[in-house]
């Protein structure tokens, strides 16, 4: 008993000499911060997922308030309010990395997203970029004959529901949207989401899902989901279903038909240029510098791509319908231009739209006080360390920013919270751009950026031109959200009663 006691004690002294030591005696002890989040991680982490989750943004938001534009997040991390301090870890030649502590939860190691080296990053950055998002003029036509064919289907259905006088799911309908866009493009066919009778898509179903949890088993289930990497697929099922590794097996029969389905065509520099992502992820003639991706590896890029394409655009379009119906005096200008614009309903373009001051202005708003991805974005200080306000950080240390933070950031926006188009139509509305952290900034920016735009554009245009929209039992409380990687909308879906406009 005396010796169990003894070891109980010895752990307990060691524990809290750890404790003190990460608390007092670390190269970042000097900043304030969470301090329950430093003396136990794993407790803090516990009781963030059960108690609040969703919620670590808005404590960091609070830190902030209290403590100032730096604030210890972490052991090793330091969370970063400083629009200055941002632009340096962005910029171009930047030497910061993505940490893999938190993106290898996120993400597959060897995709877009999930990279760490910069070189592997290039090399597949360059291939996607060359066949589908690339921004020049004729590439991103061809992405809005894509949105422009998708969105045309979307509003006939509506349309159907605005005669019948029946609230129309705005939700569920940006969510199969951005989805069989997104899926027609990597995959050369879409998932259908449009066409079914409630938008729906087991795909979009397990997305929705994955993000739901999230948050609260997070490092769990990413331990699991790699595990079953190397289980049958039947198995992992009742391990756990939802998660990245599903969503990869759910897609796996899809690229297998497609890939199938393309054996034997000859594979040369013309079919490339007219092919679908996957296309050009296993043409020996992709890259010089790499080689056609095997097909687990192949699975996890779409996956990503599916992801990172499918709900982020949709949370923006749902966000933003919401906030220009609520601002009665956005709804009208928004509207005015629209029908200068477009005498017929028909009319409504992505060339038309993109050109539009008032709805660059909404759609810029939106993304600025929408943020599809709110919270913390990684960063591991390089080898020689960084000289934060005249003070060495150590390299291996973490800087994380947030868009939430940063896009509302007092000494950039004036009134931060409003959601106030007008404020992208002053003179100095150039200089505020670089300061938007909504698609992150440099080598690591979004890559499906002019997709997300092109989107935002013609779905916009077209909604607000073809139907008066007055939303439909739905509150601000139902649009708050929790930052879940993604953001998940708290409450109803975002429903509205829609009517045909005269012309
Ligand atoms: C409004 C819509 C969107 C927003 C706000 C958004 C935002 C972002 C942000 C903040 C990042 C950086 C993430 C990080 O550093 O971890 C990112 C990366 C990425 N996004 Fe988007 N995104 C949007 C739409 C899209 C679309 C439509 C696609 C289409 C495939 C896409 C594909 C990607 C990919 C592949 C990356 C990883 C890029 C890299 O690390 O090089 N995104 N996005």
């Amino acid at each position: 008993m005396d010796q169990i006691l003894l070891c109980l004690c010895f752990l307990l002294a060691v524990r809290a000499v750890i404790v003190i030591r990460r608390l007092y005696f670390h190269p970042l002890s000097a900043y304030p911060g969470t301090k329950l989040g430093i003396a136990s991680p794993t407790l803090y982490k516990l009781y963030r997922n059960f108690k609040r989750r969703g919620q670590f943004i808005f404590e960091i938001e609070q830190l902030h308030q209290k403590h100032g534009p730096i604030v210890r997040s972490g052991i090793n991390d330091l969370h970063i309010n400083d629009p200055s301090i941002y632009l340096q870890i962005t910029k171009i030649g930047s030497r910061f990395r993505k940490d893999p502590k938190f993106y290898d939860r996120i993400s597959f190691r060897n995709t877009s997203l999930g990279f760490l080296d910069p070189y592997q990053h290039r090399a597949r950055h360059s291939i996607l970029v060359n066949a589908a998002f690339s921004p020049t003029p004729k590439n991103i036509q061809h992405l809005a004959r894509l949105v422009e064919q998708k969105v045309t289907k979307l509003c006939d259905r509506f349309d159907t529901w605005a005669v019948e006088g029946i609230p129309v799911n705005i939700h569920k309908g940006m969510k199969a949207l951005s989805m069989d866009v997104i899926s027609e493009l990597t995959m050369g066919r879409s998932f259908g989401c449009l066409d079914h009778p409630t938008f729906s898509n087991v795909f979009l179903e397990q997305l929705h899902s994955i993000f739901q949890e999230m948050t609260w088993m997070q490092k769990i289930l990413f331990t699991v989901a790699k595990v079953s990497l190397s289980t049958p697929p039947w198995m992992f099922r009742f391990v756990h279903p939802p998660t990245m590794v599903m969503m990869k097996e759910l897609a796996k029969p899809l690229i297998r038909d497609y890939v199938d389905s393309r054996k034997g065509e000859v594979s040369n520099e013309q079919s490339l240029q007219k092919a679908v992502i996957i296309d050009a992820l296993t043409s020996p003639s992709g890259s010089k510098n790499t080689k056609p991706l095997d097909f687990e590896t192949l699975s996890e890029e779409v996956v990503t791509l599916l992801t990172a394409g499918g709900d982020t655009v949709s949370s923006a379009l749902i966000y933003g319908i919401y906030h220009i119906c609520r601002n009665e005096q956005v709804h009208r200008k928004l509207v005015e231009e629209l029908l200068t614009a477009f005498p017929a309903t028909d009319d409504v373009s992505y060339q038309g739209a993109h050109s539009l001051p008032y709805l660059n202005a909404c759609i810029k708003e939106i993304l600025r006080t929408g943020n599809p991805l709110p919270g913390r974005l990684p960063r591991v200080v390089p080898q020689e360390g960084f000289d934060l306000y005249g003070r060495h950080i150590p390299g291996g240390c973490v800087f994380n920013t947030s868009a939430y933070l940063l896009n509302r950031h007092p000494s950039i926006w004036d009134r931060p919270d409003d959601f106030d188009p007008d404020r992208w139509l002053k003179s100095n509305s150039g200089l505020l751009e670089q300061y938007m952290a909504s698609f992150y900034r440099g080598t690591r920016q979004c890559l499906g950026k002019d997709l997300a735009w092109c989107e935002l554009y013609v779905m916009l245009a077209r909604l607000f031109r073809q139907f008066h929209v007055v939303i439909h039992d739905t509150s601000d409380a139902d649009m708050e959200w929790i930052d879940a990687v993604l953001i998940v909308f708290k409450g109803k879906n975002l429903k509205a009663m829609l009517s045909r406009r005269d012309t």
